[in-house]
C-alpha cells in the first residue's frame, strides 16, 4: 500500500488524514509531522497514526502531503532539503498549499523530483470534497493516477492545468467558507423571523443538503432548479428580488474574484 506522509497537521492535514482513515487506509501506512506538539499527540490519538518529525515521516514514504500554511511552505522545503529524498523508494510530492507554484517546490528538490500541485477542499473530511489536481513538470500520468486514487477516496476529483489552479482555489477551495457563510445567515434570518435557533438551524441544513442532492443528481441545471422554485407572484421571487437588489450576483463575483487575486499575489511573494 501507498504509504503517505502528512507535513502539517491542522485543518487541511486532519481533513485528509480523516478522510483516507475512514475510507479504508489503515493507520501503519500514515504518517503525519506537526511541529506543534499538543497538535501532534492530539492526531496521533485520535487516528492511531504514526506522528514525529518532517526526517523520519519522509522516510520510506511513497507519497509527502505539503499541508502547511502557504507562508511556512519555504522552512519545510529548506527542512526536507537536508533529508536524503533518494531512498529505496520512489517518491512524489503533492502539495495542498494555496497559492505557491509547482516551480516553487521543484527548485528545492533534486533534479526531476515529481510535484503534483492540489487544491482540495475540507468537505473530504465526511468524504465529499473535491480536489482539483495539477501536474507540475515532472509529474507523469502514472504520478496524477497515484494522487488521483488517494484523493479520489475522500471526494471527486478533477485534473486541470497548473494556470487555472488559483480560479479552482477562488470556487471550491474556498467555496465551503460561502456556503457556510450562506447558511449562517440564513439560520440568522430564521431567528430574526421568530424560530428557534435550533429550528432554524435544522430547516436550513436539510435545505442546503436537500438541494446540494438535487444539483448533483438531477442533471438539471442552478437556474432551472431555482425557476422551479419561483412560482409567479410568489413568495420566492418576492425574497430573490430582494437578494438581486442587495447585489448578491455582484457580491460573488467580486468575492472570487478577490479569492483568486489573493491565490495569485501569495504565489507571487518572494520566497
Ligand atoms: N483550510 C482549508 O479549507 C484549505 C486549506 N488549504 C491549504 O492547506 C494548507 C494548510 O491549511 P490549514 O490546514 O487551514 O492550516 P492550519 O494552520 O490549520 O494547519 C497548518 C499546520 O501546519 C503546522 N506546521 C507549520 N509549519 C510546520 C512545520 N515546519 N512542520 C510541521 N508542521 C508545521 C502548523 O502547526 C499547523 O498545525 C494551506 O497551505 C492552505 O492554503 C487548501 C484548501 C483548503
Ligand atoms: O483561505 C485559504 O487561504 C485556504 C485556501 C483555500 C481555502 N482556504
Amino acid at each position: 500500500m501507498t504509504r503517505i506522509a502528512v507535513i502539517g497537521g491542522g485543518r487541511i492535514g486532519e481533513a485528509l488524514i480523516s478522510g483516507l482513515l475512514k475510507s479504508g487506509r489503515a493507520p501503519k501506512d500514515l504518517v503525519v509531522a506537526e511541529q506543534y506538539a499538543p497538535r501532534a499527540e492530539e492526531l496521533s490519538g485520535q487516528f492511531g497514526i504514526r506522528a514525529t518529525t518532517i526526517g523520519d515521516a519522509v522516510e520510506g514514504a511513497h507519497v509527502i502531503v505539503i499541508a502547511v500554511k502557504p507562508t511556512d511552505v519555504d522552512s519545510v522545503m529548506t527542512e526536507l532539503g537536508s533529508v536524503d529524498l533518494d531512498g529505496d523508494v520512489e517518491q512524489l510530492l503533492v502539495t495542498l498549499a494555496a497559492g505557491l507554484p509547482t516551480v516553487r517546490y521543484e527548485a528545492k528538490l533534486p533534479a526531476g523530483f515529481p510535484v503534483v500541485r492540489v487544491m482540495p477542499n475540507t468537505p473530504m473530511l465526511v468524504g465529499e470534497g473535491v480536489s482539483a489536481i495539477a501536474a507540475g513538470r515532472y509529474a507523469t500520468a502514472e504520478h496524477m493516477a497515484t494522487v488521483r486514487e488517494i484523493l479520489g477516496a475522500v471526494g471527486k476529483v478533477v485534473t486541470v492545468a497548473e494556470s487555472q489552479i488559483d480560479a479552482v482555489t477562488a470556487v471550491s477551495g474556498s467555496g465551503p467558507a460561502y456556503m457556510f457563510l450562506v447558511a449562517e445567515a440564513m439560520i440568522e434570518a430564521g431567528v430574526g423571523l421568530g424560530l428557534t435557533r435550533a429550528t432554524a438551524t435544522e430547516l436550513v441544513v436539510q435545505t442546503m443538503v436537500g438541494s446540494a442532492a438535487m444539483l448533483a443528481g438531477s442533471g438539471d441545471s442552478a437556474h432551472d432548479l431555482r425557476a422551479a422554485v419561483t412560482s409567479p407572484g410568489g413568495t420566492t421571487a418576492a425574497a430573490v428580488r430582494e437578494l438581486e437588489r442587495g447585489g448578491v450576483r455582484t457580491a460573488f463575483y467580486e468575492a472570487l474574484a478577490a479569492a483568486k487575486s489573493r491565490s495569485a499575489a501569495l504565489g507571487a511573494s518572494p520566497e
